[in-house]
């Protein structure tokens, strides 16, 4: 049965108005947008009609398959990935022997738009996937560069599971009269998720507490969330070095790298997946039934979407916290963990012994 997201925002999508949407982290926003752009695709015009942006790699990998999928009965249809870190020239050859659909990420997308390579005159629908992130901090210049090359009449759609108030006021100087589906602070929560905290009195002591709930880490698929790339190299060190089996990625990798160490995970090869905010946001995998914020996250919203990792599409899933509370580190962390229970309205209790039974 389609999701909430999925009833409202498919029919909008499909009206050909401009919408900025938020709905709860996996509960199906991908789908939403496959659907409504995948009909509005003349498969006869050999041009990019349809071009998804998303903040990294991964997502972006993540979202070409599920328009795969999706589009695997229309005749004819191309669907293109373009990322940075792939190989130029194969994008340059496919994108011109003329593509549909472009999914990518920000840099790759401009950089064959500069050069003439993807050309954007048919465009009929912009997609930014994760918008809060694409319009804030390093995106936002590429994704205005976007925007210059798109024609007027181009369907813009925004999706995240976050949305602030400023980046709806920033949106309003390329939306056009949109439809809004924009969720209250107390709404963004999933009920699925059972938030936890533990508590630390010195920094030292996290690595021996998330050993001894290494065997509930291992029943399901969890994600083990640090900073920092140093702490996730720190820690994934550590871990191996207790025998624990454990697969891990951040930014700095290479490419081919993140993609296998991906690929392992989400096949369930590996269980346990040490990482930083890279693979905060929009990663599905269905197996995830346990984050752990190792670190507190610096952003509320970063909060939402690593637990958002679990508990997908109606599944339970937990979330645990380490607060640290006196070493002059992390003095805060308290206090951070009660500002975001008080931003989203939820509650974040004590970490109960039968914790297993909430996944
Ligand atoms: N109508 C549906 N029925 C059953 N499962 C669905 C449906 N729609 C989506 N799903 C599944 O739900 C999961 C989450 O979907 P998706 O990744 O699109 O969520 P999202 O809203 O984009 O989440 P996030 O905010 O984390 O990016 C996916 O595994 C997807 O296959």
């Amino acid at each position: 049965m389609p999701s909430v997201i999925q009833q409202i925002g498919i029919p909008a999508m499909l009206s050909g108005m401009d919408l900025i949407a938020q709905a709860q982290s996996g509960t199906g926003k991908t789908g939403t947008f496959c659907v409504g752009t995948l009909n509005n695709v003349d498969v006869l015009l050999n041009e990019c009609q349809v071009l998804v942006l998303a903040p990294t790699r991964e997502l972006a990998e993540q979202i070409y398959d599920v328009m795969i999928a999706f589009s695997v009965h229309i005749r004819g249809i191309k669907v293109h990935v373009c990322l940075g870190g792939n190989s130029f020239e194969r994008d340059v050859t496919t994108l011109q022997n003329g593509v549909h659909i472009v999914v990518g990420t920000p840099g790759r997308v401009n950089h064959m738009i500069r050069k003439g390579f993807l050309s954007l005159r048919q465009l009929r629908t912009f997609v930014l996937d994760e918008a809060d992130e694409m319009l804030s901090r390093g995106f936002t210049e590429q994704i205005f560069e976007t925007f210059q090359s798109i024609g007027q009449k181009v369907q813009v759609c925004l999706f995240s599971a976050t949305l602030d108030v400023p980046t709806i006021n920033m949106s309003q100087k390329f939306l056009n009269d949109p439809v809004r589906i924009i969720l209250k602070k107390a709404e963004v929560t999933l009920e699925g998720i059972s938030q936890f905290y533990v508590e630390l009195k010195r920094r030292s002591w996290k690595f021996d507490t998330l050993c001894d709930l290494y065997e509930t880490l291992t029943i399901n698929q969890s994600i083990i969330y640090c900073n920092k790339k140093s702490t996730v190299e720190h820690l994934t060190g550590l871990l191996r070095g207790a025998d624990h089996v454990v697969s891990a990625t951040h930014g700095e990798m290479r490419p081919e790298t993140r993609k296998a160490v991906m690929a392992e995970f989400r096949k369930g090869e590996s269980r346990v997946l040490v990482t930083t905010d890279l693979m905060g946001r929009g990663i599905d995998v269905q197996g995830v039934s346990l984050v752990v914020n190792y670190d507190l996250p610096y952003e509320k919203e970063k909060y939402i979407h690593r637990i958002g990792r679990s508990g997908r599409f109606g599944k339970k899933g937990v979330a645990i916290n380490f607060v640290v509370t006196d070493d002059d580190y992390h003095r805060g962390d308290a206090e951070k963990l009660r500002e975001i229970e008080e931003y989203y309205s939820t509650e974040i209790k004590e970490m109960p012994g039968n914790v297993v039974d909430y996944m």
